[in-house]
């Protein structure tokens, strides 16, 4: 039987952790001996939680969108004994397992598919499309359908492509970090794989333990290692794609440098499956890190300015340079979400009295805060190849930062674990938050000094309709995760998000989708981020790679007029 797993995102609950420090305004004195080298960077690998099977049912996407279904053929008897000569014992139907990939691991869209492939080749990916094509069928291509915009499933009865079965890794070069691999390897099997030869992936996210590399550059995935290594259109050497005909496109080369003609891979890369199917990647993967420290600041209750974060992150790019390697925020509602949804402990919150002991703190702790909630919260990462010396540096910019009033409350890991746990809180929220009720999803790239005004106006205009309107994200990349909990989905409530969350972008000159995608439900608001010529030139693109649009439709694209 078929398990198809939502999402792992790293877990675990905060427990005594003696190894970490607690820092308060004040005791920067005390800031000693820290930094001991820590095996690897990649955070907790955790347990699964729900499948889709058993859930109460997502309403059908056509019946809560307005989307007609296109023209294509409907599965027939001959198509699935086609397919069942291209991959014997890989063509699934019963109802359970492909209902399971019908659904978005947010539980937010359905599809209505019949029949989900499981190829383990590119030549039989090829031969699945050249049937497709051939029939007018149209395909849903999924990796580990992990992501946040509806993309990875079918919206009506598209046949479902899944890469699950094609995770070998190809080659892995140990003096230039290439890693060609296949492209259902999961993110976090691969960082495994890498990290025992002394590399990491380039990209790290809260769902590695779900997602596949192939989904990743599909979807130009970002993360939480972007601020240091860049986007995959960086990082990905060449890449290996079926196109909507069955053509395989071999670009799977492994060259840092190679400027003969156009640079075709770019186009796969953060097309969501609408221009090819991606088969295989090779990508970059930099020296593992000899040390890597955590941070983990707030602020106290009175000073609610935001400008102190940003300050915060100058302070930390001036001081750490090229050692930064993350530079994330969160609000006060994401620090209490996490905490009522998932039990996790507040490491920076301030106490009331000397007897109200935070588990998590009773190791070397060192000075109490105020007693309040912090309006903000800040991780700071630095990753390096000499633990003494980016401890050092690290330390200096706590000294700086909670000296200058920039920060009241701080605490620092050096040791696997307890990066683990506090990384825990920021990669999390995404869990917390689906835990609280509906959530519409905004992920923004925006002027940082203007970041999380939107927040804050947003609040004010959607009042009690909202069960929580919360801000965090990417600072140190400009990104913004807006996210509005509700009891329930509600028309009138999407109303009053869009398209004014679009609009007010637009005027910052920001992006719809900083880092994950248009997908289905943010293909008709493409036109706020991009000019009508760019728009126009993508349709073309498409219609010239996919003509008969097979390739993952009602995405990406606004449809055409
Ligand atoms: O759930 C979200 O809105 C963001 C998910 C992910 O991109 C993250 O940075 O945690
Ligand atoms: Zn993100």
């Amino acid at each position: 039987m078929l398990l198809h797993l939502v999402p792992r995102w790293s877990a675990r609950l905060f427990g005594a952790s003696p190894g970490w420090r607690r820092y308060t305004r004040g005791a920067s004195a005390r800031l000693k001996g820290l930094g001991c080298p820590r095996g690897t960077s990649s955070r907790l690998a955790c347990t699964a939680y729900s499948t889709v099977a058993g859930s109460p049912e997502v309403m059908l996407t056509p019946e809560r969108y307005p989307v007609e279904r296109l023209p294509f053929s409907t599965v027939s008897e001959e198509d699935l004994a086609a397919f069942e000569c291209i991959i014997p014992g890989r063509v699934i139907t019963d109802p359970e397992q492909v209902q399971t990939c019908n659904v978005d691991w947010l539980k937010t869209v359905r599809g209505s598919s019949t029949v989900l492939l499981r190829p383990q080749t590119s030549e039989e990916v090829s031969q699945i499309l050249r049937h497709c094509y051939k029939r007018n069928l149209a395909v849903n291509p999924q990796g580990g359908n992990t992501g946040m915009v509806g993309g990875s499933v079918p919206v009506f009865d598209e046949v479902i492509l899944s890469t699950a079965l094609m995770n070998r890794v190809i080659s892995f070069h140990d003096v230039s970090g290439i890693l060609v691999c296949q492209a259902g390897c999961v993110l976090e099997e691969l960082s495994r794989y890498v990290q025992e030869r002394d590399f990491i992936m380039p990209l790290d996210l809260g769902a590695k333990g779900s997602c596949h590399i192939g989904g990743n550059v599909a979807t130009n995935a970002g993360g939480l290692r972007f601020l240091r290594y860049g986007s995959l259109r960086g990082t990905v050497l060449g890449l290996e794609v079926v196109l909507a005909d069955g053509t395989i496109l071999n670009c799977l080369t492994s060259l840092r440098k190679d400027n003969t003609g156009y640079d075709l891979k770019q186009m796969f890369i953060g097309s969501e499956g609408t221009l090819g199917v991606i088969t295989a990647v090779s990508i970059v993967c930099p020296p593992r890190p000899k040390a890597v420290n955590v941070a983990f600041l707030g602020r106290s209750a009175g000073c609610p300015g935001f400008t102190e974060v940003l300050q915060t992150f100058r302070t930390c790019k001036g001081m750490l340079g090229e050692i930064l390697s993350a530079f994330e925020f969160m609000d006060a509602e994401c620090m209490q979400l996490v905490g009522q949804h998932l039990h996790l402990t507040n490491p920076v919150r301030a106490v009331t009295s000397s007897t109200q002991e935070e588990p998590s703190l009773s190791g070397d702790q060192e000075e109490r805060g105020s007693n309040s909630e912090s309006p903000f919260y800040v991780l700071v990462e630095t990753s390096g190849s000499s633990a003494g010396h980016d401890a050092e540096k690290l330390t200096s910019v706590l000294e700086q930062v909670l000296n200058s009033g920039l920060v009241t409350d701080g605490t620092m890991a050096t040791d696997q674990r307890k990066v683990q746990m506090l990384w825990a809180l920021r990669e999390r929220i995404t869990e917390a938050l689906s835990r609280d009720g509906y959530v519409f999803k905004y992920d923004l790239s925006l002027p940082v000094e203007r970041l999380y005004d939107l927040v804050t106006d947003l609040r004010t205009r959607l009042g009690p309709r909202a069960k929580h309107v919360v801000g965090y994200g990417h600072l140190g990349d400009g990104n913004l995760h807006l996210n509005v909990t509700a009891e329930a989905f509600s028309q009138e409530l999407l109303g009053a998000l869009e398209p004014y969350v679009y609009a007010w972008t637009a005027e910052q000159r920001g992006s719809v989708s900083a880092e994950h995608g248009l997908g289905f439900k943010k293909k008709n608001v493409l036109g706020y981020s991009k000019p009508p010529v760019a728009v126009k030139l993508m349709q073309q693109l498409k219609a010239m790679l996919d003509p008969k649009g097979i390739l993952n439709p009602y995405k990406t694209l606004p449809a055409q007029a």
